[in-house]
């Protein structure tokens, strides 16, 4: 049994904590709060951008730590999930790294690269696992779309279209300091940028147009390029939308013999479907892709979990390898250069 222990309880740490509940050969143990009416299992103050808000949680069989150190010396935590706000990444995963802890951490690694090459540096040296929680290839429509990508089902991926769209969050203070989350950029965009590396391999560059604001991406609209045989990719991005499009994702995946669809968002506080999944063939039917009904809210991230539990198994790290993390990262800053000198860039 994997005992994982989270530290900081935000949106975050609260949604691992939920998709914990449902995997298998690992449970959540501790976790560490400065906050104390979230250590006596007072949760109400927290709500993100999607699922419901935090409630009352029967603490009794966890450890509750006011300070994480303790928690990274607990010898009983096999797997410590750092949660916190992304300027906070780089020392506690140092930490927790020292003290011989597996550590899955919440995206993006780091605004810093030099600091996120130092992290997997640090890892690799001490022979201790070191995961990025980047979720979106376990969200339905998504995994299904990387398996059609990877074995050529409805044959080559000729040309895709990615879009998320925020309007500024406004659940947390954390979130305020466009120079702290390196931007929507990095912020939020960089799950496009994660999926496509994982999906259809790192572009050798792009090119890039949109708003920067303190050296950081607001909005993007970019071309990742691959070779003449690759596919010809965009993505559209950013944290203009106003207050009523609170999140917006979708793709357009153009294969050979097939186009498949999806665009869903909260519109008005309402989780609407555009375009639930949908397979539109050559032969002119357009059908709904048949996924898992009755997921929990939080599903993708049980799934995610599930990765890293068996990956301390033995098992690969899948998309929360920390070569990926960098492949993203990367591509972001080359995004903004782009975007700065008008040319394409090279990742
Ligand atoms: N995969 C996804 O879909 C998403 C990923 N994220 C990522 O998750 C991370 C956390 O974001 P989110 O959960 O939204 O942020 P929140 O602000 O909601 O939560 C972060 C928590 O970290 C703790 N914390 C904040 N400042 C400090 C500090 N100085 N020292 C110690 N603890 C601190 C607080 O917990 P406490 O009060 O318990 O101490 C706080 O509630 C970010 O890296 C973000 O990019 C965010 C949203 C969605
Ligand atoms: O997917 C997400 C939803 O929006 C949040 C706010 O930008 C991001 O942090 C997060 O990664």
């Amino acid at each position: 049994m994997t005992r994982i222990g989270i530290v900081g309880l935000g949106f975050m740490g609260y949604t691992h904590f939920e998709g914990a509940r449902d995997i298998s050969g690992g449970k959540v143990t501790a976790f560490a709060t400065r906050n104390t009416a979230k250590l006596s299992g007072d949760w109400t103050s927290i709500q993100g951008n999607f699922g419901p808000p935090g409630g009352q949680v029967d603490v009794s069989d966890l450890k509750c730590y006011s300070d994480y150190k303790e928690l990274l010396a607990d010898p009983d935590i096999d797997l410590v999930d750092v949660c916190l706000p992304t300027d906070k990444h780089f020392d506690v995963v140092m930490e927790s790294l020292a003290a011989g802890k597996p550590t899955l951490v919440e995206k993006p690694i780091s605004v810093d690269p030099e600091q996120a090459k130092q992290m997997v540096a640090a890892a690799d040296k001490a022979g201790v696992p070191l995961l990025v929680a980047h979720v979106l290839p376990f969200f339905p429509e998504f995994s299904f779309a990387a398996k059609a990508i990877q074995s050529k089902e409805f044959g080559k991926l000729k040309a895709g279209h990615f879009k998320r769209v925020i309007c500024p969050p406004d659940w947390s203070n954390d979130m305020s300091d466009f120079r702290k989350l390196g931007g929507w950029g990095i912020d939020l965009h960089i799950h496009d940028n994660h999926f496509i590396a994982h999906a259809c391999g790192k572009p050798d560059a792009v090119f890039s147009t949109g708003l920067l604001q303190d050296g950081f991406v607001n909005h993007v609209h970019t071309s990742y390029v691959y070779g003449s045989d690759g596919p010809a990719i965009s993505a559209v991005s950013g944290g203009i939308a106003a207050k009523g499009l609170a999140f917006g994702h979708g793709f357009e995946l153009y294969f050979e013999d097939a186009t498949l669809l999806f665009d869903a968002g909260t519109y008005g506080g309402e989780w609407v479907v555009n375009r639930p999944l949908s397979l539109v063939a050559s032969d002119g039917s357009v059908t709904a892709v048949d996924l898992p009904e009755g997921d929990k809210w939080c599903a993708a991230f049980t799934q995610e979990l599930q990765v890293a539990v068996n990956h301390l198994q033995g098992q690969p790290a899948g998309p929360l390898s920390s070569n990926l993390a960098l492949d993203a990262l990367n591509i972001c800053y080359a995004e903004a250069k782009s975007i700065q000198d008008g040319t394409i860039v090279p990742v």
